[in-house]
């Protein structure tokens, strides 16, 4: 199967006040299309780099990214813009939504950025909406949801243009058990009726049960690629302890 995004031998680094941090140490790894893959490791292990490097905003000091025909790490900024724009959808865990827009506004706010003319993308819009149940509350701003609400609009908004890639950093940690819950099944729904790759980096050890995949990382590498309901696990330690 051909991975929709794949990072070969990156390295990242920090340098703050002359001290050096590694955040990424020559991490491989391949996310597929329709699997639900959670990343996790402990605080500092370089989940959130991998994601934002992987999606385009960090630029790695070393190694290569590639989606499909295109080599993103050898790509100009506006090349990785547009790719961000027409193939990846982010979630984060504060939401970030507009607190002026009604949520349909909000949802529709990728496919004014892509030119979708107005009738077809409130439409998309409408029917993003009600995949994370929330047709009905589609004309209420921000300050009228719930947190559970205002992720679900977060995620509509993230899969209206029907990326390929949807990465999700912390999206439930804001959240009670029952919503957090709700967030994460959107998000595997995502990945099997949609066929996205989904990435979504947590701490939330309950979220291991629904992913398809299980990635853990420490000090910047992965430490092991799970597949929970194959049974089958790879260690990948003996790679770099060896
Ligand atoms: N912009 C930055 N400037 C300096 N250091 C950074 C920067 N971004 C990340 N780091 C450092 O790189 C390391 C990895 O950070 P990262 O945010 O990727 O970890 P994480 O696993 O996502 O952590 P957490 O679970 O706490 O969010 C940390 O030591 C962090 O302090």
């Amino acid at each position: 199967m051909q991975p929709a995004i794949s990072a070969s031998n990156l390295y990242k680094s920090f340098t703050v006040q002359g001290m050096r941090t590694n955040a990424l140490v020559d991490m491989s790894v391949d996310i597929f299309s329709g699997e639900f893959t959670v990343l996790s490791g402990p605080s500092g292990c370089g989940k959130s780099t991998l994601l934002a490097t992987l999606g385009g905003m960090t630029e790695p000091d070393s190694g290569s990214i590639r989606a499909g025909n295109t080599v993103l790490s050898a790509s100009s900024d506006n090349e990785r813009d547009a790719f961000r724009l027409h193939n990846c959808g982010f979630i984060f865990q504060g939401f970030n939504l507009f607190p002026a827009l009604t949520a349909l506004e909000q949802v529709q706010v990728p496919l004014d950025y892509l030119h979708v003319p107005e009738e077809e993308a409130r439409l998309r819009a409408r029917d993003a909406l009600e995949r994370v149940g929330l047709l009905e509350r589609q004309h209420l701003r921000p300050s009228h949801l719930s947190g559970g609400e205002k992720q679900r609009v977060a995620i509509a908004r993230a899969i209206v243009k029907d990326p390929a890639i949807l990465f999700a950093d912390e999206p439930t940690s804001a959240l009670d058990s029952t919503n957090g819950l709700r967030i994460v099944e959107i998000l595997q729904e995502t990945a099997r009726q949609l066929g996205t790759a989904v990435l979504c980096v947590s701490h939330d050890t309950r979220l291991f049960s629904k992913a398809d995949r299980v990635l853990k990382m420490e000090d910047g590498r992965l430490l092991s690629d799970q597949r929970p309901g194959s049974g089958r696990g790879i260690d990948v330690r003996e790679d770099w302890h060896g």
